[in-house]
């Protein structure tokens, strides 16, 4: 796995988690501005997600290092991204974009941490799409439910 240095979130936070994975994932970008994304081709995505709270849980936990990658992984590895509900090739918003699928990301994971009693919080997703292509999504205050 690609080893690098990443942008950091400020924060006044007791704990910071980050979590490294990667996944293998086509997708084509629906748009003549793509050019040659335009047609189906694939990445391995590499991706590091920033999980920040004050209290751990019951494991002695921020949150599972395994469930912040399931999350992802176990939904986006060997598909096509395009194919998957939360995107639609008729409005640029949703297009499988590399600023599209970080923001997609950080969602899918921010819904799941509400639910759960220590209330962590994603404050950033670094989505790498090729080695010299990234995006660093962070959220506003007013994302957070
Ligand atoms: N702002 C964005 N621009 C582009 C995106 C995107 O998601 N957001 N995506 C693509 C393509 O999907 C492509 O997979 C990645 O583009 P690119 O960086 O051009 O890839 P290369 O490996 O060919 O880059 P080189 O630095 O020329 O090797 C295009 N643009
Ligand atoms: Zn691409």
């Amino acid at each position: 796995m690609m080893q690098q240095i990443y942008p950091a979130p400020a924060h006044s936070y007791r704990y910071e988690l980050n979590k490294d994975f990667q996944f293998a994932a086509a997708h084509y970008v629906p748009h003549e501005e793509a050019g040659a994304c335009r047609r189906l081709h694939g990445h391995t995505y590499f991706a590091n997600i920033t999980v920040v709270g004050d209290e751990l849980n019951e494991s002695g936990f921020l949150v599972n290092f395994q469930d912040i990658k399931n999350l992802i992984h176990k939904r986006f590895d060997h598909t096509v991204l395009n194919e998957d509900s939360l995107f639609d090739d008729m409005d640029p918003n949703h297009f499988p974009t590399t600023e599209a699928v970080a923001r997609k990301f950080w969602e899918v994971i921010q819904e799941s941490l509400n639910k759960l009693p220590n209330q962590p919080r994603c404050l950033q997703v670094f989505l790498r799409e090729t080695p010299t292509s990234y995006v660093v999504f962070r959220p506003r205050k007013e994302d957070f439910q």
